[in-house]
């Protein structure tokens, strides 16, 4: 694991650009990570094959589908269709299909937490590991979730990756509690199968709040699509009643999350950027961008599908509370706000890619910023910010808030632009694109 403290000098790295002038760009951003790897799981557990169109395709998604396809599942590409990648096709994972496979979860949260209970439904056993830092995220309360439905699951002790799932074919199912308060993820994870258990499942949530709940809404949606029967009624507890999951053919959302630095880039230069394919209802928590970014000063409007962000020259700060995966991009703004910011809520994040809240002060810091760490969160003072190296720890979200900061501040070199594979890997000549835009009539202005 790279500590934030560890990585005082790097060379190389990717330069950020910082625009002589506000940008002015319409960008079409990628397919949703959450919603493409929930719909690749469903569809490996439904009852027929099924498509997704205009899916992700990036590190977690290429996880996704290697680990369904170790368990038995048959994803196929459809040459030629989709702007950032063909569309996918899914043959579900055979009844009690022999396990015996080894999944790769890279940093992926969703494989590492996603695939051990489809795992469990295998008769065989499935070893799980991923890359140095999966190792340092959270997962006990996956790995007791799976032993309190009775599957044998070695560790070694350590309650992290890596570790053994050994099914026998079946899993009752039944009540269960488990403590979700370092990630929504253990919830999400275990409503997904769920179905296929035979009692289905009453899954109660004991501990400090669950995180991300955004996330958890997304889960209840798209099993409710897929015709699965969920009772969220009461606050901390789910009930899955076991059935069929439905095939599907299912066009997925635009990455709202991943539009966010985009969005933040109209605040950065003055400029406008417009995210056509917007969905009108979603339970994306990027959707939160248009309240987040008018709170900062922007103007937002939502019109024909076009999510249209101005920036107006100012960045204020203000209380951020429960920004979960889009905390990284406020982080960035707020550093280049003109007065005090605080996030709350996200103490979770320490869990995540790598200890974010540790990596965004020292790393905003290091360029000149103000940043303290909280017991749930951030607090970010207005300071002259000056270039240098912004460290990423392999973390898609660090490098994205090192390219928003150099927007307005030159001579930022993010260390590892490749970390943007995870979930966005054209990225950086997005970026470049998007940097090299031109404000209305500025070619006719000269
Ligand atoms: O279920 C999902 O797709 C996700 C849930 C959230 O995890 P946490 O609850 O661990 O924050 C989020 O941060 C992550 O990027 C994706
Ligand atoms: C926390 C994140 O990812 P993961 O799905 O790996 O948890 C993220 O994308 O911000």
């Amino acid at each position: 694991m790279t500590s934030p403290s560890a990585l005082q000098s790097v060379t190389g790295g990717w330069p950020a650009p910082t625009p002589a002038r506000p940008v002015n760009a319409t960008v079409q951003v990628p397919g949703s990570k959450s919603l493409t790897n929930r719909y690749l799981v469903l569809a490996a557990l439904a009852a027929g094959p099924s498509r997704l169109r205009a899916p992700l395709h990036s590190r977690d998604s290429a996880l996704m589908i290697a680990a369904l396809r170790s368990l038995g599942a048959e994803i196929t590409e459809v040459p030629g269709s989709g702007p950032f990648g063909p569309d996918l096709l899914v043959e579900p994972l055979a009844a009690g299909a022999a396990g015996d496979a080894d999944v790769d979860c890279g940093l992926a949260g969703t494989v590492m937490r996603f695939v051990p209970p489809v795992a469990a439904l295998a008769n065989g056993s499935t070893s799980f590991d991923g890359d140095p830092h999966a190792r340092q995220r959270p997962m006990g309360a996956t790995i007791e979730a799976l032993r309190g439905l009775g599957i044998t699951v070695d560790d070694g002790g350590r309650g992290a990756l890596p570790f053994r799932v050994t099914g026998t074919g079946e899993v009752q199912g039944g009540r269960l509690e488990i403590d979700a308060g370092a990630s929504s993820q253990f919830v999400s994870a275990l409503l997904l199968t769920a179905a296929r258990f035979v009692d289905g499942l009453h899954l109660v949530h004991r501990g400090e709040s669950v995180p991300s709940l955004d996330h958890i809404a997304m889960t209840v949606q798209v099993l409710r699509e897929t015709g699965v029967e969920v009772d969220d009624s009461v606050p901390n507890e789910w009930k899955v009643s076991p059935g069929t999951i439905r095939a599907f053919d299912v066009e997925i959302e635009p990455d709202l999350s991943n539009a966010g630095p985009f969005l933040a880039a109209a605040l950065a230069t003055a400029g406008t950027v417009r995210i056509p394919g917007w969905p009108a209802a979603t339970t994306q928590v990027g959707d939160k961008w248009r309240e987040i970014l008018p709170q900062m000063g922007a103007d937002a409007e939502l019109a024909d599908g076009v999510l249209t962000i101005t920036g107006r020259g100012r960045i204020r700060g203000g209380v951020f509370a429960d920004t979960s995966e889009l905390a990284p991009t406020v982080a960035a703004l707020c550093a280049l706000a003109d007065s005090p910011s605080v996030l709350t809520g996200i103490a979770h994040l320490r869990g995540h890619e790598t200890d974010r809240l540790a990596a965004l002060s020292t790393e905003i810091n290091r360029l000149g910023g103000s940043v303290t760490e909280t017991e749930d969160g951030l607090r970010i003072e207005p300071a002259p910010l000056h270039g240098g190296t912004f460290g990423t720890y392999a973390d898609h979200r660090m490098a994205t808030a090192g390219a928003i900061i150099g927007l307005a501040v030159p001579g930022v070199v993010i260390e590892d632009i490749g970390a943007t594979s995870k979930t966005m890997p054209d990225f950086a000549r997005m970026w470049t694109d998007l940097a090299a835009s031109q404000p209305a009539g500025a070619a006719q202005e000269g």
